[in-house]
């Protein structure tokens, strides 16, 4: 059977889009289809799967207040609770295909709960992820090097280290080590270095993808941990540099993170996988 399939990316973290409105074509979605479907040789290639699928048709999305439910899946197979750079191409395929209306605030069901988001005449999405929680300090480890890390929560773990150069963290082949008593379920790890005023540079280490050329709930917790850092009054935007692209980042003053950024459809097609 051939299934339909496109390809998009947020600042390079490139994703897998499934239409399956219904929940009928790829009912529970198993790890094996989403690897192979991630599979950058023998694949389609991507950081991680978004299912489109109603709401309605899925049991984490029931009692939410959305149309459309972003059924998110790591490269490696695993379910993660949100994916900022996957929600802002999600919007983007339901106005390229006429299922929201871009004029209007788009709400989205996540595993965090519901997520809105709204085109800009830029061409950007800005995808509110809510408040975020700052929960402690901790440690993450690379081959050489240990660091004190903020532990931040957007929906999903993360661990933010300032570090004095963005090559300290090495090649990044395997996860950073992390306290599993913390992150008993594991975490994303950011490195961060100052860049100027409001202005960081990142790398990350992803919970099952691996190092990403981007992570957007991942350049939400360091532009918080940055905010904190400075004593930043709320209100101030940041600029995140990660190795895909440049988002922009605001904490509101009514406790929320507004990230905005790119979000695109590059291909669409069919597939046996
Ligand atoms: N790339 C994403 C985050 C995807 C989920 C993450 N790997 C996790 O397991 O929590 C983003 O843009 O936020």
């Amino acid at each position: 059977m051939n299934y339909p399939f496109l390809k998009g990316h947020g600042t390079e973290n490139d994703f897998v889009l499934l239409p399956d409105h219904d929940g009928s074509l790829h009912g529970d979605l198993s790890i094996e289809r989403v690897r192979a479907l991630c599979d950058r040789r023998a694949g389609i290639g991507g950081d991680g799967v978004l299912r489109v699928i109603r709401t309605a048709a899925l049991e984490a999305g029931r009692g939410q207040d959305a149309e459309w439910f972003m059924d998110y899946r790591n490269h490696d197979g695993s379910l993660s609770e949100m994916c900022g750079n996957g929600i802002r191409v999600f919007a983007r395929h339901l106005v390229e295909e006429g299922l929201a209306d871009p004029s209007q605030p788009i709400p989205v069901g996540t595993r965090d709960g519901v997520k809105v988001l709204t085109l800009g005449a830029d061409g950007l999405v800005t995808a509110d992820l809510g408040t975020p929680k700052v929960l402690g300090d901790t440690e993450v480890s690379v081959p050489g090097h240990t660091w004190r890390a903020r532990h931040i929560d957007l929906g999903n773990p993360h661990a933010v280290a300032f570090v004095d150069a963005l090559e300290h963290a090495g090649p990044l082949l395997e996860a950073p080590a992390h306290d599993v008593g913390v992150y008993s379920a594991g975490v994303n790890v950011e490195f961060v270095v100052r860049r100027g005023p409001q202005h960081v540079a990142m790398r990350v280490h992803e919970r099952g993808s691996g190092e990403t050329r981007s992570c957007g709930t991942g350049a939400c917790a360091v532009m918080v941990a940055a905010a904190l850092a400075d004593d930043a009054p709320r209100g101030t935007a940041y600029t995140v540099d990660l190795p895909g692209g440049t988002l922009s980042i605001t904490w509101t003053t009514d406790d929320r993170v507004l990230m905005t950024g790119p979000a695109l459809i590059v291909a669409r097609g069919t597939t046996a996988l």
